[in-house]
């Protein structure tokens, strides 16, 4: 018997990832024949107004090992990624029609970019059916229990509307995928994966795709236990136990939200239910906040005066922002901090926030400039909660006391007391005066 759809194109975008992935288990069951495609824009690696680009070295790295994975179950389940190095509208019309598809899905995401896509490509193909499944969330849409437009303007509130709910369970690997057309049967991917190899020298574990996401999940709670512990730990600097580093994957979407959340709730049933089993649980919430808070406010978490549409009294100084990146300021652990990032790609919370704070409230540097920095530095960048912690940071977001400037003197006492984080990232080595720039430094490329 023939199913709904004669051919279906499966949209991979930050849902690298075969389990728990609502949309490519529809496609699975509901058409005859599938093709699935991920489509790298060249704009992401291109300069743009803030100096940085939208994906840096480390995470082109953990992406092509995110596809090179998903390429490799597919492959096992005789289906074949087709990964398009063009802007998805100009190529996937054209695509479209080529290969005569008459359904296209895709997992929602509410960025920016992603939405405006999505709506384009729709309108571009109007005899074509669209599905949108959700999946990047811990709830769907209609789970929530207040209209989207009106969502509480800070985190607090959101939580304690959200904590009883319990999320969907995750749905599993498709057993059959239907096969390829014909005529895609080989496919260039793996020169393409050659073209985009980054670098990748933070830590051995931190390989992109779903196998070793499902790994370190294992690792961070049954295998170790120290789960157990993460309230008391997850403040720390340096390491890789002290905090789940579940962001690298989350934000690819090598793993689901759902996964963690029930892989935790296992975990309380069989091990131990304690402060951190609940606190990390905490931390999923406060992802989610600024996920549907990106998908209330849309652009207006990009500009200079935020969501609170009030502007601080910063600007752009072109030697500040140079010193904030090399990590030759006069604050030893904000240099130690942004010397780690450049070099591996990950900094933990504590840092984020010290030297978002420094950024903004020492160098009274305009903060887009520090948050599309990090666009381009982490490999865990996940535009709403990049976007959404640094509004809050800056006093222009979902911070309700407006105003978060930490003491970093004091910070550094507290989290180094010894030094030896600022010893082992060499804080303290470069002492340049603030305000100095030379002209060959600039514009910095
Ligand atoms: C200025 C700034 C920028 C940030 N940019 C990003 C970003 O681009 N991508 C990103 O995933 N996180 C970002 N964070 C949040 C947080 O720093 C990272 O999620 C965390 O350090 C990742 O390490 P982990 O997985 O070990 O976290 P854990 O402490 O183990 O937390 C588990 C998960 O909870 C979520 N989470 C934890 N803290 C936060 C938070 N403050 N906001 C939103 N989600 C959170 C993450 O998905 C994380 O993987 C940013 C924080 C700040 C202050």
């Amino acid at each position: 018997m023939s199913n709904q759809y004669k051919r279906g194109l499966m949209w991979f975008r930050h849902d690298l990832r075969l389990s728990d992935n609502l949309a490519l288990q529809r496609l699975a069951s509901d058409c005859d024949e599938l093709i699935v495609v991920f489509v790298l824009p060249p704009s992401w690696r291109a300069v743009n107004q803030f100096q940085s680009r939208h994906i840096g070295a480390h995470r082109l790295a953990f992406l092509q090992q995110s596809l090179q994975d998903l390429q490799l179950r597919l492959t096992e389940r005789g289906q074949s990624l087709i990964v398009l190095n063009e802007e998805p509208l100009l190529c996937l019309p054209t695509f479209i029609a080529q290969h005569q598809v008459d359904v296209v899905a895709s997992n929602y995401h509410p960025g920016v970019y992603e939405r405006r896509d999505w709506v384009s490509l729709k309108n571009q193909c109007p005899d074509v059916v669209f599905l949108q499944e959700e999946g990047a969330t811990l709830y769907a849409l209609s789970q929530l229990p207040f209209d989207i437009n009106d969502l509480p303007e800070s985190f607090t509130p959101f939580r304690k509307r959200v904590e009883a709910i319990k999320p969907d369970r995750p749905c599993q690997t498709p057993t059959h995928f239907p096969p390829p057309p014909p005529a895609l049967r080989q496919n260039s991917a793996a020169q393409l994966f050659e073209e985009i190899r980054g670098i990748n020298t933070f830590e051995p574990r931190v390989v992109g795709g779903e196998s070793a996401a499902q790994a370190q999940l294992a690792y961070y709670t049954y295998e170790s236990k120290l789960l157990s512990q993460y309230k008391q730990t997850r403040n720390q600097l340096d390491g890789w136990d002290y905090s789940s580093k579940l962001s690298f994957w989350l934000a690819n979407g090598c793993i689901s939200p759902r996964q963690i959340y029930y892989q935790i709730q296992a975990y309380e049933a069989d091990v131990e239910k304690n402060e951190s089993t609940y606190w990390l649980k905490f931390e999923l919430w406060w992802r989610e906040y600024f996920y549907w808070y990106l998908h209330v406010h849309q652009h207006r978490l990009f500009i200079f005066s935020g969501v609170k549409g009030k502007k601080p009294l910063t600007t752009f100084w072109p030697q500040r922002f140079k010193a904030w990146m090399e990590g030759s300021t006069p604050y030893p652990i904000v240099n130690a901090c942004m010397k780690q990032l450049k070099q591996t790609g990950y900094m933990s919370n504590r840092g984020r926030q010290l030297v978002a704070s420094c950024l903004v409230h020492e160098l009274n540097m305009d903060w887009r400039y520090g948050a599309a920095y990090f666009e381009e530095m982490l490999i865990d960048y996940d535009v709403a909660s990049n976007w959404g912690n640094w509004q809050y940071l800056a006093g222009v977001g979902a911070d309700p006391r407006g105003h978060r400037q930490f003491d970093l003197a004091k910070q550094a006492q507290q989290y180094d007391p010894n030094g030896e984080f600022v010893a082992t990232w060499q804080g303290e080595s470069s002492v340049m005066p603030m305000n100095v720039v030379d002209e060959s430094d600039w514009p910095i490329t």
